[in-house]
């Protein structure tokens, strides 16, 4: 089923004196989705939503969500579309179901449906228990569960996120990943959150947009992208032996479709156009190689992220090499903090 868009960008930039913090922007995020902006710090991912809230002037191009011209439309866009910024505020001393119910009234919610709409909320995010504890005592987790009921009280069409899993125990951010599919699932609601955590944004986004230096180097599914950068070499088989691989790889270059061989110690790394698994292993124990495991290797975010460097790095070695290559490490050292 083909669904409309909700948000859609033309030629979105934004320019601060020299810096052009979004450089020509152009994506469609259609009802329904989970979009996951992956990009580091620097990228543009925050300039880029608070264009789409309406609280930034574009420099050029357009940002419409909902229908709405985000730049002409602040206050109607802030109606339908629900925005938790990195670090939701509350006031500590309240508890959660009275924070909730001071977001609800500022929201119009009538003073006799404020409660049970603030209740119903707050188990919605599986806060049940804490209810009546005062937000001051809650974990971050527990705050980013709260600062989604306080997005969710006013039925919005899009939630955006940024950086909703920040600072969050890896039990928590399954979670709180989770929450958010079974949200998109059963609520209909679309999606777009930002973040650095590559592994967790491939869970949950059903398409990725990967965000560098303001512009937008790619954007699909994880299998979409993958498919296209390994178009060459799809299968990688990696076999794990007993004993360091002394010979060469020569031999395995001659099996059907074998593009590359890379041996280090015990472990050897076959890519192909297709999958001849039964024959490596074959080839091994003929040598007389005890095999101790074989994997095959599927195309992540990861090896999406360095395959866009490799490519980014050819394209801009002609002109600045140094610059490049400490730009793209420090870049992946973003990235594997996780
Ligand atoms: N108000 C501003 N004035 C000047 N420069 C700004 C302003 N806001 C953002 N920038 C610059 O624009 C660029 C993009 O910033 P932005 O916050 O959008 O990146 P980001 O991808 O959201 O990064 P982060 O993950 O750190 O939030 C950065 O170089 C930032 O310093």
């Amino acid at each position: 089923m083909m669904e409309q868009a909700i948000i859609a960008i033309h030629g979105l930039s934004k320019t601060y004196g020299s810096l052009k913090a979004v450089d020509n922007l152009n994506l469609t995020i259609r009802q329904g989705e989970i979009f996951g902006l992956l990009g580091p710090n620097g990228a543009g991912k925050s300039t880029t939503i608070l264009m789409l809230l309406g609280l930034t002037e574009p420099t050029a191009g357009t940002a419409h969500i909902c229908g709405l011209d985000a730049s002409r439309n602040p206050i109607p866009v802030k109606r339908k579309v629900g925005y938790m910024p990195d670090n939701v505020g509350f006031y500590n001393e309240l508890s959660a179901l009275e924070n909730l119910k001071y977001i609800g009234r500022l929201n119009g919610i009538p003073e006799n449906e404020v409660e049970n709409t603030a209740r119903e909320m707050l188990i919605s995010v599986g806060l049940e228990s804490a209810i009546h504890k005062k937000a001051g005592t809650f974990s971050r987790g527990m705050k980013q569960r709260l600062g989604l009921a306080d997005v969710l009280i006013k039925r919005p069409e899009v939630i955006i996120l940024d950086e909703p899993t920040l600072g969050i125990d890896p039990a928590g951010v399954r979670d709180f990943l989770e929450l958010i599919r079974q949200l998109n699932q059963e609520q209909g609601i679309t999606i777009l959150l930002s973040s650095h955590h590559l592994h967790q944004v491939q869970q949950v986004c059903s398409r990725v947009g990967i965000f560098v230096g303001g512009r937008l180097l790619a954007e699909g599914s994880v299998e979409t992208l993958a498919a296209n950068l390994f178009q060459a070499d799809p299968h990688v088989v990696q076999v794990t032996l007993r004993n360091a691989f002394k010979a060469s790889s020569e031999e395995l270059l001659q099996l059907p479709g074998v593009t590359k061989v890379s041996i280090a110690d015990a472990s050897v790394e076959i890519s192909g156009q297709q999958d001849i698994t039964p024959e490596i292993v074959r080839y091994f124990v003929h040598k007389g190689c005890d095999v101790t495991g074989v994997q095959k290797r599927t195309y992540g975010l990861d090896e999406i992220y360095q395959r866009y460097f490799e490519n980014n790095l050819k394209d801009k070695e002609v002109h600045n090499e140094q610059s490049t290559g400490l730009f793209q490490r420090s870049f992946l050292s973003r990235f594997k903090k996780r």
